[in-house]
């Protein structure tokens, strides 16, 4: 495996593996070696075309990688070992079987490891900034199908940061992730062991937490009229007075509403509402003359403009 890795171009292992662990450890700061924040164009490519250093103040503990002798040996001959593995061997193998030397040189050895390595830098640059946030939403890592299949599997990314440990990026079983399969795959026959699976049970809770944290993100946009505990208060006898002046106000539950620009749209009809402005609708509105839906309440706290104190209990109208 280590000889078959070289030949994607994209370092040695233990290169790769410590740029990968610094990247889990700093992603969206200065010491993330893709870091996105400076831009997709950084996150891609720019990295590598431009060194300029930024990082190297990042720290990661990488001894059980020196501690590995195919790791170790891989890295020692890493330039011969690509020109082998991403050259000649394309090479060798399409001038051998069907006789198109070039064609395996140009394909097969330079666009082939030129695509792929842009399949994976898009994981750098595609996979933290577009696509769905179902497990986390502060960092930039997002999940999406099209990277997902490209890469195959690794643009299952927000889950990949968030349960970093797990061998699998796609955790759904349908979830198109070839790099997962194949690893269980190389685990039946022996290539690959200690395979690590998060508890579903912290996978759905952390789901469940980051669709509440959307839920809560979206209400604050939401129209909810004043709280109850922001409202004025206001005696029952001036909110009797100002409905005598001309106010349409309305009392249910002990809040007072303003239906001004509410009466003549009323589906329940105009006449019913102008019935009761000046006292105290609740029983009426909560079933007594018709039991309101969830929205007629929803559209109800939009109405609030204050709270009565001391409320003549009689006042109800049944
Ligand atoms: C500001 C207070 C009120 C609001 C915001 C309001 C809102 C609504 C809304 C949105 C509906 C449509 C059905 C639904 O969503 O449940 C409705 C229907 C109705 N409302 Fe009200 N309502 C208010 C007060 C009242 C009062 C005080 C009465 C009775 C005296 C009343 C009687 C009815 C009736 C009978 C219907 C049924 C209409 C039908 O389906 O034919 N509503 N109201």
């Amino acid at each position: 495996m280590a000889l078959v890795g070289v030949g994607a171009g994209q370092g040695s292992i233990s290169q790769w593996c410590r740029q990968h662990r610094a990247h889990h450890r700093y992603v969206d700061t200065s010491e993330d070696p893709y870091n996105v924040q400076r831009g997709f164009f950084h996150a891609h490519i720019g990295w590598i075309i431009f060194k300029d250093n930024s990082n190297l103040h990042n720290r990661v503990d990488i001894t059980d990688l020196k501690a590995d002798p195919i790791v170790c040996w891989q890295r020692r001959y890493y330039w011969q070992l690509t020109i082998l593995m991403a050259y000649i061997v394309p090479t060798v193998i399409a001038g051998l079987i069907w006789g198109d030397w070039l064609g395996g040189f140009v394909i097969a050895g330079c666009v082939g490891t030129a695509g792929v390595q842009q399949v994976t830098f898009s994981i750098n640059s595609f996979a933290h900034w577009y696509g769905t946030q179902p497990f986390q939403g502060v960092k930039s890592p997002r999940d999406n199908f099209i990277t997902a299949f490209v890469t195959l599997g690794e643009g299952y990314h927000n889950f990949h940061h968030e349960f970093p440990a797990d061998y699998r990026t796609g955790v759904r079983w349908y979830d198109h992730d070839p790099t997962k399969w194949t690893i269980w795959f190389w685990s039946r026959i022996g290539l690959a062991s200690n395979l690590r699976r998060s508890p579903d049970s912290e996978i759905e809770k952390r789901r469940l937490q980051r669709c509440r944290e959307i839920l809560d993100q979206a209400w604050d946009n939401v129209d909810c009229g004043m709280t109850v505990k922001d409202l004025p208060d206001i005696s029952w006898e001036a909110y009797q007075q100002q409905a005598r002046t001309g106010c349409n106000l309305v009392v249910i539950n002990g809040i007072v509403h303003d239906v001004s620009n509410f009466i003549t749209d009323h589906p329940g009809g105009e006449e019913l509402l102008t019935a009761v402005i000046g006292d105290d609708a609740t029983q009426l509105f909560e079933g007594g003359a018709y039991k309101h839906s969830n929205a007629a309440h929803n559209l109800l706290s939009t109405l609030r403009i204050a709270r009565v104190s001391k409320q003549p209990e009689s006042r109800q109208l049944i």
